[in-house]
């Protein structure tokens, strides 16, 4: 099964296939071309919902569809999570779900807040509450950071877990990262005009100068998230139009972090409510309910 993995590989060991390869690229870049009429960027999927209320489900069904995709491709699925409101809403949505096996899926996390496990800063300590304790995804398959560790070492011993997790690849490849995007432009700990935007050897990196709290931090870099087979957004409220226009819709001035998210043989999704994207003029797609992407 031809999968954003494969692609990889072949792009790092199979040199002598470069112009099948870009033969290849080029006949799926047309197929997201004209996949949708929505799409302001070849390959971006815009889709509006109302509410969160209706949000929600279409999340979980992605997270599961391309969950069910990569068990059939490499027997394990590798998602990575961030922060915010994410947490409330996707565990929500996945245990309303009547039948989810999460025994094989492996869990990290697109950034962490350096605080420990027990503090309501934790991402980590959101999720073990309101999901991790309540399905089967065993301990061994959630990547966490170490706390205790200075932020420079906690994000070296980081790199070190996904690098273990990930051995056949020189950029791990997840098979979906779901993100969140601050009112600042922010996504994963990747700061609007911050040296790290430049960072391209380092797959996981410490900062300590976060000007959102807490400020020390560990943080995937863009070659991380932008190595993903599946990226998705999820951006909801009135305070996000202003940020999520300037993005989607290009602006003056450097790209604001969110707008670099750009899977180089990946899937993007933005899932947005109808606040947040209340002042797009690019065409977007409206699903009725119960649609599946
Ligand atoms: O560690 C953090 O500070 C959060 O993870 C943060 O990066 C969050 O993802 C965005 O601010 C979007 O959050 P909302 O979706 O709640 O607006």
């Amino acid at each position: 099964m031809m999968t954003c993995r494969t692609v990889k590989v072949w792009q790092l060991q199979l040199t002598s296939l470069y112009i099948a390869q870009n033969l290849f690229l080029l006949s799926l870049s047309s197929q997201y071309l004209f996949h949708s009429d929505s799409a302001f960027m070849a390959g971006r999927r815009v889709v509006v919902f109302p509410s969160s209320a209706e949000l929600g489900p279409v999340l979980a069904h992605l997270v599961t569809s391309r969950a069910e995709k990569a068990l059939a491709s490499h027997g394990r699925f590798t998602l990575g999570l961030s922060g915010g409101s994410l947490v409330s809403m996707l565990s929500k949505e996945l245990l309303a779900l009547p039948e989810l096996d999460c025994s094989k899926w492996v869990i990290g996390f697109c950034d962490e807040r350096l605080v420990s496990f027990d503090d309501p800063e934790s991402t980590y300590g959101l999720y073990k509450n309101q999901l991790f304790s309540k399905v089967n995804i065993p301990d061994s398959g959630i990547l966490t950071i170490d706390p205790s560790l200075p932020v420079s070492e906690c994000a070296e011993n980081y790199t070190r877990k996904l690098k273990e997790a990930f051995p056949d690849d020189d950029i791990p490849v997840f098979d979906m990262l779901l993100l969140g995007m601050g009112p600042d432009g922010h996504t994963c700990s990747l700061f609007p005009d911050h040296p790290l935007l430049e960072e391209t050897k380092k797959i996981v990196a410490p900062i300590s100068d976060s000007p959102k709290p807490p400020p020390q931090r560990v943080t995937m870099t863009l070659p991380v998230v932008n190595s993903a087979c599946c990226v998705a957004f999820v951006s909801t409220g009135g305070s996000k139009a202003p940020i999520l226009k300037e993005v989607l819709e290009g602006r003056e001035g450097p790209a604001f972090p969110a707008a670099r998210v750009v899977p180089t043989n990946g899937e993007l999704f933005w899932l947005v409510d109808d606040p947040a994207a209340a002042s797009l003029t690019i065409q977007v797609e409206r699903p009725g309910s119960g649609a599946k992407l």
